[in-house]
């Protein structure tokens, strides 16, 4: 397992929210030197819960703002509904932070599946692809996206974005995103970026809270078992940063740092 993948651990949800919040606004202010724009995926589950609590909080001060309309948002994964429907990333971070904005904040750009093409899960892939190609590909490689920042969490299984334990999925070399017909957590139907996109960002962080993740977190950091999540931590090293709670990772040997940027 890479060794040096940043475990930051906070006695509650509340502290953990607020070291994300300088997290992602040191992301913000990299992407912002380097491109002009921040670019970031985000996942479903439980992560948009937590990542409202921290963008949604005030700014301290001007360093500490939040500059939305600099936001451009890729999901991670997606599920193949309408984006209305209860099982749809975007509605949830639609929800959970986006309908939460203070009226008279900027908008952050979104970029949503095609629900044109719902009923062809490789089609609706191959737009999304097409979705990061124009926005990624006249100004990062070509041959792969590089994102800003990846916000993933951990699955109780050790799945992260739609790459499940075993899949065959995590043997794909050449797509930016891949179709999913048979995710083991409903609904079965799914698209979700590729591995080798996961790994390439510039910065990949991992948000996971609760008890319910300490057995897997123990085989995450500890054995790695080929999970999606200790994959992603063995390809990214020090450029991964986990936020959990103590719940999360009670029992777990391996060392955590103080937080700092
Ligand atoms: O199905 C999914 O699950 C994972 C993990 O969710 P969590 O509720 O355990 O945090 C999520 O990251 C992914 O985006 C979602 O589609």
């Amino acid at each position: 397992m890479g060794k040096q993948v940043n475990l930051y651990s906070f006695p509650s949800v509340e502290t953990l929210a607020t070291a994300l919040r300088s997290y992602l606004i040191s992301c913000q202010e990299a992407g912002l030197e380097r491109h002009g724009v921040f670019k970031v995926g985000v996942s479903g589950g439980s992560l948009p819960k937590t990542l409202a609590q921290a963008l949604l909080a005030p700014a301290k001060d001007e360093s500490d703002k939040v500059k939305w309309e600099s936001w451009e948002i890729f999901f991670a994964d997606e599920r193949a509904v309408p984006l209305n429907h209860e099982d749809s990333n975007y509605a949830l971070l639609k929800k959970e932070l986006l309908d939460k904005l203070p009226q008279g904040t900027p908008q952050p750009t979104v970029h949503t599946i095609d629900e044109s093409v719902l009923d062809d899960t490789q089609e609706l892939a191959d737009r999304y692809e097409q979705t990061l190609v124009r926005s990624f590909a006249s100004r990062d490689s070509v041959k792969l996206p590089i994102f800003d920042l990846l916000l993933l969490g951990c699955g109780p299984d050790g799945h992260t974005c739609s790459l499940f334990p075993g899949h065959e999925l995590l043997r794909e070399t050449e797509a930016w995103v891949s179709p999913i017909e048979d995710s083991p957590k409903p609904p079965p139907r799914r698209i979700t970026l590729t591995l080798p996109v996961v790994t390439h960002a510039v910065r990949v962080a991992f948000v996971a809270t609760g008890s319910g993740k300490k057995e897997i977190m123990k085989d995450i950091f500890e054995e790695g078992k080929g999970l999606p999540c200790a994959l992603v931590n063995e390809a990214t090293g020090e450029r991964c940063s986990w936020f959990v709670d103590n719940a999360a990772v009670e029992g777990v040997s391996y060392p955590k740092r103080p937080f700092s940027l």
